[in-house]
């Protein structure tokens, strides 16, 4: 799995008992699945369409930095699944895992549209492949 993103812990980001929010966590993950998609699939018009049961392992405190990591668990006709975990770097424990987030390519009608692709891609063997 890469870890591509850290994100550092603000007031902000904190719940009512000095941890890490729960939904807030939860968004940098969806930013995160959907920008991991867009980038695969070559195509900005992908939306989750699911995510698997989730479950807060540890947390993370006001000034920790946490770092994101996602790997393709499978890719479908118009879909892709991915694999998240979270860690918190300053405790190196696990924050959260979250198996099977399915996120849905689409045309421009809205609808799911076949991707085409097969195997994760590298944007250097991109650039490569354009030379
Ligand atoms: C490069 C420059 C970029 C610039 C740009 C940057 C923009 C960077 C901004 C970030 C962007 C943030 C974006 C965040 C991501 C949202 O927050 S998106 C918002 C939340 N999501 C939604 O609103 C989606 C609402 N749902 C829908 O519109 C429809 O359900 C969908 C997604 C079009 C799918 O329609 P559907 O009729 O269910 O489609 P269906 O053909 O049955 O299934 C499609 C595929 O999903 C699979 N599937 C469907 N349901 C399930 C399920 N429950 N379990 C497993 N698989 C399923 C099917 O098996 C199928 O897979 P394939 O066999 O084709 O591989």
């Amino acid at each position: 799995m890469r870890f591509h993103t850290r994100k550092w812990v603000k007031p902000e980001d904190l719940n009512a008992n000095g941890t890490l929010f729960g939904g807030k966590l939860l968004a940098w993950i969806d930013e995160e699945a959907a920008l991991y998609s867009i980038i695969q699939l070559e195509n900005s018009k992908v939306v989750t369409k699911y995510m698997s049961e989730i479950n807060f392992l540890s947390s993370a405190r006001q000034g920790d930095i946490v770092e994101i990591g996602m790997e393709v668990e499978k890719f479908g006709k118009s879909s892709l699944t991915l694999n998240c975990e979270v860690r918190n770097k300053m405790t190196r424990e696990t924050i959260i895992k979250v198996d099977n987030i399915i996120m849905v390519n689409l045309g421009d009608d809205g609808k799911p549209k076949p991707h085409g692709k097969t195997e994760v891609e590298f944007v250097k063997d991109r650039l490569n492949n354009d030379k």
